[in-house]
C-alpha cells in the first residue's frame, strides 16, 4: 500500500496506538499530528512516532491519504469543518469515537459523505493518553466501520485492507447499529461500573471498610469505572437516546431479579445465576473484542536489589517477550508479589514453567 502522509487530530491512547502501528508497518510514512496538549506531540516527536507536530489543524494536513479524528467525540465532530477546507482531494477522513451517528450526521450535513468512514476499534483500556499507547493496541481486536453510502466500494475495500494490515480486524457496521450496540455492550457497562464505584463511596462505613475489603470481583467489573471522565461524559451526551432506552431495559431486569430476591424465589435465582453463567460461558476466550484476555502469572520475589532484574534476564534469555512487569501489594498477596504479563497464552505457560524450574513460586490466576 503506497501512504505517503497520514495525518492525526488527538494523539492520546487510541490515536497515539494507531500512528504507533501505523509506524511499525508503514516506516516510510511520513505522520503528522495534532493534539491540543503540546507536550503529548513533543513525546510523540521525541519517541519518533510522529514527524511534525503541528499546532493547529493546518495546511500540513495537505496532501494527506488519511485524516484519523481521535479526540473526545465531540471535539471530533467540531473539527469537520475546519478539516473539509484543508483536506486535499482523495484524502479519507475517518474517526476512532465510541459513537457514529452524531459524526455521520455532521458528515452529511458539511456534504463530506464521499470522503468519510466511521471507524472505531473495538479496543482500549481505562487508561488515557500517549503515553499508555501501544502499537500493538488493536491488533487482534475487531475494528468497526461505518462508512456512508457514498463512498466507493473500491475505496471502503482500501480502508478496510489498510485498517487490517494494522493487525485489526474489520468489520462492516450500519453507524445506528453501530450505536445501539455498542451502547448495550460498552456505553452501558462502563455507566455500571461508574454507579457502582459511586455507590460504594457514598455508602460506605465510617472507617472505609467497603473500599478495605473489596477484591477480585468488586476490581473485575470495576476496572472501567478509571476511565476519563470526559471522553464518557461526551460519549453520554453523544448517544443518549440509545443509553436512555437500553438503561431503562436494564433498570427493568434489575427489578425483575430484585423481586426474586424480596420473594426468596429459590427456583428464579437460580435460573438467573445459571443462564447468565450459561451465556458468559459460551463468549469466545479469543483477544478479539474490547476486553482483551490478558496472560499472567504472579511470582513470589525476594525482596533484594535485583530480583525483578534477574527474572527478566531468565526470560529473556528464553526468547520470552513480557508485555508488563511490576510489584502488587494487595490484601491476596500480603507481602507483594511481582505480576509478569504476557502478549501471548504460550508464552506466559512457557514462562511459568521455566520460574518453576528456577524454583520460583508461580500462582497462575
Ligand atoms: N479509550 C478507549 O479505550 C477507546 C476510545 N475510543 C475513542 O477514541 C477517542 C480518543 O480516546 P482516547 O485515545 O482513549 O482518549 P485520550 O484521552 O487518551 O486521548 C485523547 C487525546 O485528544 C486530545 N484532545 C482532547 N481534546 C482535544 C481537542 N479539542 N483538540 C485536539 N486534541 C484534543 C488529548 O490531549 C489527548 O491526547 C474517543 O473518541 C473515544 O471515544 C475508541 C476505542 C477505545
Ligand atoms: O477497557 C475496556 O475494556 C474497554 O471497554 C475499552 C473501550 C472503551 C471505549 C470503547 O469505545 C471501546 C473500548
Amino acid at each position: 500500500m503506497d501512504l505517503k502522509k497520514i495525518g492525526f487530530v488527538g494523539l492520546g491512547l487510541i490515536g497515539g496506538s494507531i500512528a504507533k502501528a501505523v509506524r511499525t508497518y508503514y516506516p516510510d510514512c511520513e505522520i503528522i499530528a495534532f493534539d491540543k496538549n503540546r507536550e503529548t506531540l513533543a513525546l510523540a516527536v521525541q519517541e519518533g512516532t510522529i514527524h511534525t507536530a503541528c499546532s493547529s489543524i493546518d495546511d500540513n494536513f495537505k496532501g494527506c491519504s488519511y485524516i484519523f479524528l481521535c479526540a473526545p467525540v465531540s471535539y471530533n465532530t467540531a473539527y469537520l469543518s475546519q478539516l473539509k477546507e484543508i483536506m486535499s482531494d482523495g484524502c479519507l477522513l475517518s474517526d476512532v469515537g465510541s459513537v457514529k451517528t452524531s459524526i455521520h450526521e455532521e458528515v452529511i450535513s458539511l456534504g463530506l459523505e464521499d470522503r468519510f468512514v466511521g471507524g472505531h476499534p473495538m479496543a482500549g483500556s481505562e487508561k488515557s493518553g500517549f503515553a499508555n499507547s501501544k502499537a500493538h493496541l488493536i491488533e487482534n481486536a475487531y475494528y468497526i466501520l461505518t462508512p456512508t453510502s457514498k463512498v466507493p466500494q473500491e475505496t471502503v475495500g482500501r480502508y478496510r485492507d489498510f485498517v487490517a494490515s494494522l493487525k485489526a480486524i474489520p468489520l462492516v457496521l450500519d453507524y445506528r447499529e453501530h450505536d445501539y450496540i455498542t451502547g448495550t455492550i460498552s456505553h452501558l457497562p462502563h455507566l455500571i461500573a461508574a454507579a457502582l464505584v459511586n455507590y460504594v463511596h457514598d455508602t460506605d462505613t465510617k472507617d472505609g471498610l467497603m473500599k478495605a475489603l473489596a477484591a477480585g470481583g468488586f476490581k473485575d467489573i470495576t476496572r472501567i469505572a478509571s476511565s476519563s471522565p470526559v471522553m464518557w461524559q461526551q460519549i453520554c451526551l453523544k448517544n443518549r437516546e440509545n443509553i436512555t432506552e437500553i438503561l431503562d431495559g436494564y433498570i427493568e431486569s434489575l427489578r425483575r431479579v430484585r423481586a426474586s430476591v424480596d420473594a426468596g424465589n429459590e427456583e428464579a435465582l437460580y435460573s438467573f445465576f445459571e443462564s447468565s453463567r450459561d451465556y458468559r460461558d459460551s463468549m469466545p476466550n479469543s483477544s478479539a473484542g474490547p476486553i482483551k484476555k490478558q496472560f499472567a502469572l504472579y511470582c513470589d520475589i525476594i525482596d533484594e536489589a535485583g530480583g525483578i532484574a534477574t527474572i527478566a534476564t531468565i526470560l529473556a534469555s528464553n526468547n520470552i517477550n513480557i508485555k508488563n512487569i511490576g510489584i502488587v501489594h494487595n490484601r491476596e498477596f500480603e507481602e507483594g508479589v511481582l505480576r509478569i504479563e504476557f502478549y501471548d497464552e504460550d508464552s506466559s505457560a512457557k514462562a511459568s514453567g521455566l520460574l518453576k524450574k528456577y524454583r520460583y513460586v508461580v500462582y497462575e490466576i
